[in-house]
């Protein structure tokens, strides 16, 4: 049997959405044709009686757009000024949008603090455990404009490709989706590298994989496929599948879950002792 057809059978699935995904480049502001999508398909796998999180970025270009900004701020304080603003509105039209399919959508904004603190990181996970079992969809992003945690040791923003693997693993999800501005991952950054191949399946994440995202990292000045690559060991390990796919149709999502052969799928390994605090640790 092709490993992609069990995909259908997954029970609990986080979808994150980068910034790239969910604004129009032009205005920074939000493209709300395609929101109306990626809520609709979310709904739709949650009428099916799966669990469904949806890790969502956006919130300081939306905000750096509010105040009439060009582009994004660089500044840390204007960023979290942005998230502040930015962050409200997002949820303001995914409640809006959410429950005109009569769905609950929560709000769960996490740090890397949360997740290191002991009794924190329980308490995300029970919220997330009630949330689901009352049926609500909890969308998250991270609490960029307090996380001061960050802002002391990294100087600028984590990122919600780890983010959400961390959570994939704090919930025992099964399958974890990034959808990206890419196909999935290749050789090599393909915007820089015309010989770049794709990748289909990743049986086993070794190190001559993840280093493939690593080179490029400072080319594309975000997380790039590096994040992403950190992201597939932590929800690997955790036992979930994980797919990097284009999220410039968010038609893809029920097309993956088809077992449609769409993005690069990392299958899930779980370690046979996998404490999620010891990968925590490792990206502080
Ligand atoms: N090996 C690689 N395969 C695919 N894309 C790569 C690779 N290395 C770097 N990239 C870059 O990563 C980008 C996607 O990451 P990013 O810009 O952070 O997207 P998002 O906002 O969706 O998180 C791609 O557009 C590509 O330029
Ligand atoms: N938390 C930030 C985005 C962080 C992030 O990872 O962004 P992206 O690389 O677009 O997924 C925001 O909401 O603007």
């Amino acid at each position: 049997m092709n490993y992609r057809e069990l995909l259908k059978d997954k029970k609990r699935i986080v979808v994150k959405v980068g910034s790239s995904s969910l604004i129009h480049k032009e205005t920074n502001k939000l493209d709300l044709r395609k929101l109306e999508v990626l809520v609709r398909e979310l709904s739709d796998l949650h009428n099916q009686g799966k669990d469904v999180v949806l890790v969502t970025s956006g919130a300081v270009a939306v905000g750096a757009s509010a105040f009439g900004m060009h582009g994004k701020p660089v500044e840390l304080k204007k960023k979290q000024a942005c998230s502040a603003v930015g962050q409200a509105r997002l949820m303001m039209i995914y409640q809006k949008l959410f429950s005109e399919y009569n769905q609950m959508a929560a709000q769960i904004l996490m740090t890397k603090n949360t997740m290191v603190n002991n009794l924190n990181r329980i308490n995300a996970r029970n919220t997330f455990e009630e949330l689901l079992e009352l049926g609500a969809i909890p969308v998250v992003n991270e609490n960029d404009s307090i996380s001061s945690y960050e802002l002391e040791m990294l100087e600028s923003f984590g990122d919600n490709d780890t983010l959400s693997a961390v959570i994939a693993g704090l919930i025992g999800a099964d399958l974890l989706i990034l959808l990206s501005d890419i196909d999935g991952l290749f050789t090599d950054d393909p915007n820089t590298n015309p010989d770049a191949e794709f990748i289909d399946t990743v049986e086993e994440l070794d190190d001559r994989l993840l280093s493939m995202g690593k080179g490029p990292k400072s080319k594309v000045g975000t997380g790039g496929m590096a994040t992403k690559l950190t992201a597939a060991e932590i929800a690997t390990s955790a036992g979930a599948d994980m797919i990097i796919a284009n999220g410039r149709d968010f038609h893809i999502i029920h097309k993956l879950i088809e077992g449609r052969k769409y993005g690069t799928l990392f299958a899930g390994n779980k370690k046979e002792e996998f404490y999620l605090i010891d990968y925590i640790e490792k990206l502080l």
